[in-house]
């Protein structure tokens, strides 16, 4: 056997095979570099599980923290605010944006019903708008006192949808349904009729963090807390580019094959690479479109689970004209505009602070809306925008030089924005989400315990996921709160047959004298 032999037959051994050629193996994969990714395979480093591999599809790390180039400036089109702040918790996010020192802008919507708009011109009155918010608000808090005396198990849950009707205040007119979308839409890119009351009011992450919101505007992007965060345990160069070999970007997963002794993942370009965990991170969209085939296929309760969760649309559309034509200065940052069509081109932001000079507005979509215009030229998207902008500021405004609208709906990378928790599942098909199968472990922010939807959501959600894998590499402690559906009901079986025995067993011992008296009786008159 010659020394190449020998080398081949050691690498072998070791277990690794990487497209083809033998390697010094990895032993968790991490399938997507987002932030729950990152912190994943960060929180396993950090642990001194060092031999991981993390693949990510498209050819940077972030996910949906992404900055785009728009004229000449870096916006986001992705994560932008940070949710949740001044509370009683520190949100790991915000200690992230201040360690970094990123340009951020407190988000102060207190003005908007100084700054709505009628679909044929023309501002409504303040007070006419401060009306419809406080009888929304009053119809917010019923849904909350509602929300809070439902029992945990979640089998009671209704529709935020329901909560209205049940107080007999449904949204019908253009504004009322403004404000209806800017209280629930904006937030969780779904509609009332879908959108859980238990699980979103009241919000955890406003609950615990604090209700306010800070804008990210940084011409480093937001996505730079992910690279810092991954720059603390992989290799980089000075200007800060990660040279890790542990982290190949453009690999897109198609297959993952698991059984009780490893696993195999494949790769769109028919490499493939062993490891003994993989760690799941791409989004409930994703999981839901099938990109990735699991070998054997995911149990049935945990395939219903994840198909049943909401995937979110929610689109930022920007816009740059020649000069500025809306009013601006102190209150006038958001402005709304009530079409008799729910959710179009509804919420405007103009960056006179965080921009300034730059002359640009965002307008924000969601769900149909943002499919409908996933599917359409940009160009008409613009026609579309400036017809409402005409319509609030009139005819002789000019007209948009460039727009962005980006497509996260199509992309097969993404299939949406966010996760948004429906009516119909309860906290305990929820955590089914994320509970592993085998060494097929499953992380993101869809599985945070109560952040889902958000950045701080898919950081923490990467932590618990490493810190479950690490108990069982470590400790062989490789159980888990989540029990999958079939052994709840096979619990619930042997608790019925148990508690059948056990009131056999009381009657047998209750009235065996009886029988036995019968007996005797029957033995005497037999005599
Ligand atoms: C438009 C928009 C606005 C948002 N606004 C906010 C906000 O203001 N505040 C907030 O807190 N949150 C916001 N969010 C949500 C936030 O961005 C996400 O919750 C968070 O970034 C998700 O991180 P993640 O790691 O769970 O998933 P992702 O960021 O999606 O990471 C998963 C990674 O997996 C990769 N991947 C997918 N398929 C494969 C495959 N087959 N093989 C290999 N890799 C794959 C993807 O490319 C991606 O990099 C917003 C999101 C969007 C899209």
């Amino acid at each position: 056997m010659g020394a190449i032999d020998v080398i081949v037959a050691l690498l072998l051994i070791s277990n690794v095979i990487v497209g083809g050629f033998a390697v010094a193996g990895p032993k968790v994969i991490i399938v997507g570099a987002g932030m729950s990714g990152i912190s994943a395979a960060k929180t396993l480093s950090d642990a001194g599980v060092k031999d991981i591999l993390i693949l990510e599809a498209t050819d940077r790390i972030g996910g949906r923290m992404r900055k785009a180039s728009f004229i000449g400036l870096n916006v986001e089109v992705g994560a932008n605010w940070v949710q949740g702040v001044n509370g009683l918790e520190m949100n790991p996010i915000w200690e992230m944006a201040n360690k970094l020192h990123m340009r951020k802008f407190i988000s102060d919507f207190r003005n908007i019903s100084s700054n709505t708009y009628k679909e044929n011109g023309g501002l409504y009155p303040r007070s006419k708008v401060d009306k419809v918010i406080e009888e929304a608000d009053k119809v917010k808090s019923f849904g909350e006192k509602l929300s809070k005396s439902l029992p945990p198990s979640g089998h009671e849950d209704i529709s935020i949808l329901a909560s209205q009707r049940l107080k007999d205040q449904v949204p019908s007119t253009a504004l009322e349904m403004l404000m209806d979308y800017f209280n629930c839409d904006y937030e969780f890119a779904e509609p009332p009729r879908v959108t859980s009351l238990q699980n979103t009011i009241p919000l955890p992450t406003f609950a615990n963090f604090g209700k306010e919101a800070y804008f990210v505007a940084d011409q480093r992007g937001f996505e730079s807390l992910v690279y810092d965060l991954a720059g603390q345990f992989l290799r980089t160069t000075k200007n800060s580019s990660i040279v890790d070999p542990r982290l190949l970007l453009g690999k897109v997963v198609r297959d993952i094959r698991h059984s009780t002794s490893g696993v195999t993942v494949t790769i769109e370009d028919g490499s493939f690479y062993n490891a003994d965990y993989v760690i799941v991170s791409v989004s409930i969209g994703v999981l839901q479109s099938k990109l990735i085939k699991f070998k054997p296929d995911l149990p049935q309760w945990k395939n219903l689970a994840i198909c049943q969760f909401g995937m979110s649309v929610y689109t930022k559309i920007f816009l740059k004209f020649p000069h500025k034509f809306w009013p601006d200065g102190e209150g006038t940052e958001h402005f709304l505009y009530a079409s008799e069509r729910r959710g179009y081109y509804p919420v405007w932001q103009h960056f006179e602070k965080q921009y300034p000079g730059a002359n640009v507005l965002l307008v924000t979509v969601t769900d149909e809306e943002s499919r409908r215009i996933e599917q359409q030229a940009d160009s008409r998207t613009k026609a579309e925008a400036m017809e409402v902008l005409r319509n609030m500021f009139g005819k002789h405004i000019p007209e948009a030089t460039d727009i962005l609208v980006p497509k996260w709906w199509s992309d097969r990378f993404f299939k949406g924005s966010f996760s948004n928790w429906p009516l119909g599942v309860n906290r305990y098909e929820y955590d089914q989400i994320r509970a592993p199968i085998g060494r097929v472990y499953f992380t993101g922010e869809h599985t945070s315990q109560h952040y889902n939807g958000y950045v701080h959501g898919a950081y923490l959600a990467g932590i618990d996921c490493a810190n479950m894998m690490i108990k069982c590499v470590k400790y062989k402690t490789c159980e888990y709160k989540i029990k999958p559906k079939d052994s709840l009901q096979q619990n619930i079986f042997l608790y019925l047959l148990l508690t059948c025995m056990s009131l056999l067993f009381v009657t047998v011992v209750t009235y065996s004298p009886k029988v036995k008296n019968l007996g005797n009786k029957s033995h005497r008159e037999k005599k």
